[in-house]
């Protein structure tokens, strides 16, 4: 059967990841979280000191280091999921903390950030064949894609399954500074200049807010058949 792009997109912690892996595992496509890859240069610029005590970017530090970050994924047999990996570390783990989540958004805002990983991500897309999940990927990495969903649930539902995400890790989490980060996240993120979060005008809008994880599998797969005929 001849394969599809298809483009998962959506606010913050509304479980775009969960559905875009548990897709591609099941019907064997290759599997992109373009905000894991946001993340990565955010650590980077984190432990090379770019950002000020005003949470400020040394943004001319950060375009001079950019060709020198390399992100990768490689599998991990016991998940069965792509880890994140920075010039060649494993740091799946150290991406998800709150300290890079509260920083991510205005790393994401830069345009020669996005310049870079968005040149990356279409290269990975070349094939077909993939799930990628993110922010732009149904607007700007992949306009063509022929199947786009975006995803939205209640700030406070998000909340809750980032911060039941984090203890089951055991990682501090506290629900009010998840929540807050949560909606200035989703403000950046739908404010700034380039590729800005929105729906494209031909994606399937779906609010999963009242969803198990078993039932927005199910509703992803329906669409994929349909829209394959598989
Ligand atoms: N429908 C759902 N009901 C409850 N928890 C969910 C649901 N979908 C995803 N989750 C959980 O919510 C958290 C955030 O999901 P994730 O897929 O990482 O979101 P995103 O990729 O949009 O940031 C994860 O812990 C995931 O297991
Ligand atoms: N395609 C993408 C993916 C992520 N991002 C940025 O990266 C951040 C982290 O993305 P993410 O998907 O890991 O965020 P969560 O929803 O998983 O918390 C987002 O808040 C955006 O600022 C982006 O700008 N474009």
């Amino acid at each position: 059967m001849k394969k599809i792009t298809i483009a998962i997109d959506g606010f913050s912690s509304c479980g775009k990841s969960t559905m875009a892996k548990d897709l591609a595992r099941e019907i064997g496509y290759i599997y992109v979280d373009t905000g894991a890859m946001y993340r990565a240069v955010t650590l980077f610029a984190m432990r090379g000191g770019m950002f000020g005590a005003d949470g400020g970017i040394d943004t001319a530090a950060l375009e001079a280091a950019m060709n020198g970050i390399v992100i990768s994924f490689r599998l991990n047999e016991a998940t069965g999921c792509p880890d994140t990996y920075l010039n060649g570390e494993l740091v799946e783990k150290e991406i998800r903390s709150m300290e890079v989540s509260s920083h991510v958004s205005p790393v994401a805002a830069l345009p020669f950030v996005r310049k870079a990983l968005v040149a990356q991500q279409q290269k990975m897309g070349e094939e077909k064949g993939i799930v990628m999940d993110g922010r732009d990927i149904g607007t700007a990495v992949f306009p063509d894609a022929e199947l786009k969903v975006f995803v939205t649930a209640s700030a406070r539902v998000r909340a809750q399954r980032r911060f039941d995400e984090l203890r089951a890790k055991g990682m501090p989490a506290d629900f009010d500074d998840i929540l807050k980060n949560v909606e200035q996240r989703d403000y950046i993120d739908s404010h700034r200049e380039v590729s800005p979060l929105r729906k494209a005008d031909d994606a399937v809008e779906l609010d999963n807010s009242t969803m198990t994880i078993a039932e927005q599998k199910a509703w992803l797969m329906d669409i994929f058949k349909e829209r394959t005929g598989a």
